[in-house]
C-alpha cells in the first residue's frame, strides 16, 4: 500500500451524489474515491448517512444525481447479467450481520453460491466449511442457527457469507458495534489478516476509534452530505475542524464512558 505507487484507479469513485427521501437531502454532493488494497473508514455521526452511502454504492437506494462507478462500471448503465457479474465482485456485511433466521450458518454462507453458481452439493459444504474455518469459527457451527451464537459468531458467520463468492470488494456496516472490547479487537485482527491475505479491498463504516486505528490506511468522514476530509487518522485527529474535533472527541469522551463502565 504505501510502495511508491503510480497513481492507482480507484475501486469506488462516487462524484457529485445527490441522494434524498422526500424532501430531505441526505447525500448533497458527495465524492469519494477507495483504492485498491486498502482499507477505508467511513466515520460520521449518527443519522448522518453512512448506511445510505453503502446502500446507493450498492445500488439499494437510487441516486438523484451524480456517478457511481464500482471496478470503473457505472452499475445503472449495465444490462442485468453484467450487473449482477459486478454483484459478484463484492460482498457486503450488513450492520448487526443480518443473517437469515431460518437457515444455519452452513446454509446461510451457501445462499450466495446457490443465487449464482451451479455447485454440487457437495462442493458447497466444501466450500461453507472452508468460510467458516477462514473465519475462525470451529466447524460445528456449521449447523447452528444464527439464535445459537454469540454475537461475535454472528458477525463471524456473517462475514463468511459476505466472503461466499470471493469478492476483491468488501462492504462491512459496523462490524464491531455490539461486541465487547476485546471482541471488537479479535474482530479487527480478522479483518486485518483477511485483508492482507485475500488482498482485499475494505469500505468500513465504523464509529470505532480502535478500528480505525488498527486496521484503515484512510479515513473519510461525512457531514452534512458531503466527505468533509479523507487521509490517514492521524490527519483527520490533526485537523482543526471544529467538525472532526468535535467528532473524535465525542467518540474518545463515549468510549471512555463505556471503558469505565465496564
Ligand atoms: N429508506 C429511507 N427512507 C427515508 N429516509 C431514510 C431511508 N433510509 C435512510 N433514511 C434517512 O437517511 C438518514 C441517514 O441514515 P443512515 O442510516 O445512513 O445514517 P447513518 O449515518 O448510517 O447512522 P447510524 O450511525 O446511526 O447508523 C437518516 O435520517 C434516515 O432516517
Amino acid at each position: 500500500m504505501s510502495m511508491a505507487a503510480p497513481a492507482k484507479e480507484p475501486i469506488i469513485s462516487v462524484r457529485d451524489l445527490v441522494v434524498g427521501f422526500g424532501d430531505r437531502l441526505v447525500m448533497n454532493g458527495l465524492s469519494l474515491d477507495v483504492y485498491p488494497g486498502e482499507v477505508l473508514g467511513f466515520v460520521g455521526g449518527s443519522g448522518q448517512g453512512k448506511s445510505v452511502l453503502t446502500r446507493a454504492i450498492l445500488g439499494l437506494v437510487p441516486k438523484r444525481a451524480g456517478s457511481i462507478r464500482v471496478f470503473g462500471q457505472d452499475r445503472d448503465s449495465l444490462a442485468p447479467a453484467a450487473r449482477r457479474a459486478l454483484e459478484q465482485r463484492w460482498g457486503v456485511l450488513f450492520q448487526n450481520g443480518a443473517l437469515f433466521s431460518g437457515l444455519t450458518v452452513k446454509q446461510n454462507i451457501q445462499m450466495p453460491m446457490r443465487e449464482s453458481r451451479e455447485l454440487s452439493p457437495r462442493l458447497m459444504d466444501e466450500l461453507a466449511m472452508l468460510k467458516i474455518e477462514l473465519v475462525g469459527l470451529k466447524p460445528d457451527a456449521a449447523d447452528k442457527f444464527p439464535s445459537e451464537l454469540s454475537g461475535g459468531m454472528v458477525k463471524r458467520a456473517a462475514l463468511a457469507r459476505a466472503l461466499a463468492l470471493d469478492p476483491e470488494l468488501v462492504f462491512l456496516d459496523e462490524p464491531t458495534s455490539g461486541l465487547d472490547p476485546i471482541g471488537a479487537a479479535e474482530f479487527d485482527q480478522l479483518i486485518g489478516t483477511l485483508q492482507e491475505t485475500l488482498g482485499l479491498t475494505v469500505f468500513m463504516v465504523t464509529h470505532d476509534l480502535d478500528s480505525l486505528y488498527a486496521i484503515c490506511d484512510r479515513v473519510a468522514a461525512l457531514a452534512e452530505g458531503r466527505v468533509i476530509a479523507a487521509g490517514t487518522l492521524d490527519d483527520l485527529l490533526k485537523s482543526d475542524h471544529p467538525w472532526l474535533q468535535a467528532y473524535f472527541h465525542g467518540v474518545r469522551g463515549s468510549r471512555l464512558v463505556a471503558s469505565s463502565a465496564g
